[in-house]
């Protein structure tokens, strides 16, 4: 693959004697969303975290766009290619507007630039008239997409969802489902997906990784894996027949 932005190599990550995950090897391609599925405890946010470089693999490596990410320098500048979304959003006490702003001037950026991008990443988010609220006054499905549009004003390399619309209602899960689809088409984003939510890989996904006990069962095109699983674990779950 040649667009292939981030790759995992022979990585595993210990807390302690406690193996809690394992990958031989995972590629993430532009312009691709990668659903990461599993049950609780799986080990999907420890490969967000990993991926995201704010924690070291216990052993193996990961290159981005080929490279080590470990000999990387500066590291800072490799971090900035990425911008992640969590479960809640995380906004602190300001205008949406400056919620939004505050990566790009976090960057150096000043001026027209940021409001140039800032005001271009609300229209498409639909936030535009409540560019001057107070972002912890917002609903919560306001409140997610600010979050996204705080990491898409960023235009990143890659953008880490984690369970990023659970606590949405369905007209804001289909919002969000809809932002995120048109995020991995623009500007050849990869996305990589965390959700326990079969539905919505199956709605978003275009490749899918089956982790389980922290062991990626099994992974490949969407369409593939949802029509004929291969391993019984995927089928069970996939069926809704796995209890987690
Ligand atoms: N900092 C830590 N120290 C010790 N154990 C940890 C730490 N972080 C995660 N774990 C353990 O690693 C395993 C994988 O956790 P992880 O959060 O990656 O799972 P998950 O698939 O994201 O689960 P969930 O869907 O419930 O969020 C779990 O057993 C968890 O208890």
């Amino acid at each position: 693959m040649s667009d292939v932005v981030l790759m995992m190599d022979n990585i595993s990550k210990n807390y302690g004697p406690r193996e809690v995950l394992r990958v031989e090897r995972l590629s993430f391609a532009a312009g691709r969303i990668h659903g990461v599925m599993g049950p609780s405890g799986a080990g999907k946010s420890t490969m967000l975290r990993l991926l995201n470089l704010l924690e070291q693999p216990t052993t193996g490596r990961i290159f981005y766009r080929g490279q080590d990410v470990h000999a990387y320098r500066p590291r800072l500048q490799l971090q900035r290619r990425m911008a992640m979304v969590f479960q809640k959003p995380v906004l602190f006490d300001g205008t949406v507007f400056d919620n939004v702003a505050y990566g790009l001037r976090v960057r150096g950026m000043r001026g027209p630039d940021v409001s140039g991008r800032v005001v271009d990443a609300l229209r498409w988010m639909g936030l535009e008239p409540l560019r001057r609220a107070r972002a912890l006054t917002l609903s919560g499905g306001e409140a997610q997409r600010v979050a996204l549009a705080r990491a898409l004003v960023l235009e990143p390399d890659v953008l880490l969802l984690d369970e990023p619309t659970t606590n949405l209602d369905p007209n804001n899960v289909a919002l969000l489902e809809k932002l995120i689809r048109e995020a991995s088409g623009r500007n050849g984003t990869a996305v990589i997906l965390v959700t326990h939510n079969v539905f919505q890989a199956k709605r978003l996904a275009d490749q899918v990784i089956f982790l389980y006990e922290g062991r990626v069962v099994e992974e490949g095109p969407a369409a593939e894996m949802f029509r004929a699983p291969k391993d019984e674990r995927t089928r069970a779950f996939v069926h809704g027949e796995m209890i987690y």
